[in-house]
Parts: C-alpha cells; sequence; structure tokens
C-alpha cells in the first residue's frame, strides 16, 4: 500500500526519495510487452475550475507520446471524460489508444440503446431543473452520462446538490452512480477502469501495466493490478495504489523515469 505522505517539492527531483518507486519501474521497464495506462484529470493535467481549460503538461504528453513510438509499449488515456474532449484537451490520438467515459467508450463508436438513450434524456431534464435551485452548480453532458459539477459552488450548496442528486436522479433504476472530485456522475452505461484496463491487458497481451490515477474512479483500475504491475497515486487519499507521488508534476516524472529506463531496455534487445 502506498505512504500516505506526498512526495514532491518544488524544484526536487519528486522520484529521489522514492527507491521503491524507482526499483518497480526499472523492473517494469524490462518486460517484454508493456501497456502503460493514465487517468487525465489530476494526474496529467492539473484540477481546475474549467474543465475546458484543464491543459495537460507538455511533458507528460511528450513522454507517453515516446513511449508510445517504442517497441512492444501501447500506451492508454484512461479517463471519465468523453474520448472527444480528451482527444482535444490532450493533443493525443494513435497510437496512443484514448478511452473515455470511464471505460464505456473503449471501442471506436459507442452506441446506446434506445432505452439508454431514452434514460439519458430523461437525467438531462430532470438535472438541468435541479442544478438551477444550486448557485454555482452546473451539468456537463457526456456521451453516455451526465455530470453534476460543485466547484464553483459554495461548499455547502455544493454539498447539498450532490446530496439530492443522490436521493433524486442518482437512485432511478438503469443509472449508474460516481462520485468524483466536486462531481457527481450519471450514467446510463454500467462501465469502469478496472474493466477497461483488464480489456486492454488482454487485447495487448501485456505482461505488466503501469496505471496511474488520482480519483476515487481510478481505484478500479488499482484493484485489477498485480504483483507485476505498479500502480501510483497522485495526491492525498485512500488509495489501493502500492505507490504514491505528489501532484501532476511528479507524475509526469514517472513517465519520464518510464521512458528513460524503457528506451534502454528495448535498445538493450537488438
Ligand atoms: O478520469 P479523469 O480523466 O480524471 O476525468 C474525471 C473527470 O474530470 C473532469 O472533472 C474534474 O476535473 C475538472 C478540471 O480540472 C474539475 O473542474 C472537476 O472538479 C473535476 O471533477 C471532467 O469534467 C469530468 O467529466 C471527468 O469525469
Amino acid at each position: 500500500m502506498a505512504s500516505p505522505e506526498s512526495t514532491s517539492a518544488a524544484g526536487a527531483d519528486p522520484l529521489a526519495s522514492e527507491p521503491a518507486l524507482r526499483g518497480a519501474l526499472d523492473q517494469l521497464a524490462k518486460v517484454h510487452r508493456l501497456l502503460v495506462t493514465s487517468d487525465y484529470d489530476g494526474v496529467l493535467a492539473p484540477i481546475v475550475t474549467d474543465p475546458a481549460r484543464a491543459f495537460p503538461l507538455p511533458a507528460g504528453i511528450d513522454a507517453l507520446r515516446s513511449l508510445a513510438g517504442l517497441p512492444s509499449t501501447t500506451v492508454a488515456l484512461l479517463s471519465g471524460r468523453a474520448r472527444a474532449d480528451l482527444a482535444k484537451l490532450a493533443e493525443l490520438g494513435p497510437p496512443v489508444r484514448l478511452v473515455g467515459g470511464h471505460g464505456a467508450e473503449l471501442t471506436e463508436r459507442l452506441q446506446l440503446t434506445d432505452e439508454q438513450a431514452a434514460l439519458r434524456e430523461r437525467l438531462a431534464t430532470a438535472l438541468a431543473e435541479l442544478v438551477a435551485d444550486y448557485p454555482g452548480a452546473w451539468l456537463e453532458a457526456k456521451p453516455a452520462s451526465l455530470v453534476v459539477h460543485t466547484r464553483t459552488a459554495a461548499p455547502e450548496v455544493g454539498a447539498a446538490a450532490r446530496a439530492a442528486v443522490h436521493a433524486g436522479p442518482g437512485s432511478w433504476p438503469g443509472v449508474a452512480l460516481g462520485t468524483g472530485k466536486e462531481v457527481v456522475e450519471l450514467s446510463v452505461v454500467s462501465a469502469n477502469k478496472g474493466t477497461a484496463l483488464a480489456a486492454l491487458r488482454t487485447e495487448t497481451g501485456a505482461d505488466a501495466v503501469l496505471f496511474l490515477g488520482d480519483d476515487v474512479t481510478d481505484e478500479n483500475a488499482f484493484a485489477v493490478l498485480g504483483d507485476a504491475d505498479v500502480g501510483v497515486k497522485v495526491g492525498p487519499g485512500e488509495t489501493r495504489a502500492g505507490h504514491r507521488v505528489a501532484d501532476p508534476p511528479a507524475a509526469v516524472a514517472v513517465l519520464e523515469f518510464l521512458r528513460e529506463q524503457r528506451s534502454g531496455a528495448v535498445a538493450g534487445r537488438s
């Protein structure tokens, strides 16, 4: 289990005081087929008030692009975002795999059934009426879900809005309720990052996996990691991950270190 302490200090190498994490990444870099996966918000992009302005740290995107260009190495983002939104913000595309909707958008086209589409419409109407009663709360629409955001509401207003969502539309049959950082998400598709990660592992035949995540929904992915894999929790909070770093710059340092080790390992094979 990861230590509850955060590790990085401004200007310092965030991995300098993490010998266990460095060792685990060093081992990971040597496997034949490697799957590198990461969450987006709170890992590659610092958390901000406006989700449309959650831009990634460029060095993290560079590291992912380089890793994706190495032999026997697959890179995927596993995000709660809509895939189209993720592609635009992260400026990533093939060969990097983009999995949106917490795994609901694992394949190229997400096709809702008529029943799911009708439920999503009913949710959109009910939630638009609900958020109007809570100043500062607002609604984000995604292909399979609706998200009530409360970061811009007063804390007590946000808490009341989230409670109303749980007690109201969140309890409807067929609705999968999820919580995250100042958000409640209502999905008409039951998906999570754990099943998505397991599917990617099978598809790629990966011998080992790296996953970085910061939020409650990322715990489903940490839960499917095995002994050969490396899970890194970014920031505070309870986690099943084996390692922890403090913040997105430290998450980028993890990816840069892995890029260096993996480049050396694959070069040594030829
Ligand atoms: O799985 P992720 O890639 O981490 O996406 C999770 C959610 O991210 C976005 O919301 C979060 O980030 C926003 C921008 O920093 C922040 O304002 C919000 O409070 C956070 O919850 C996104 O808007 C959601 O749709 C994603 O599910």
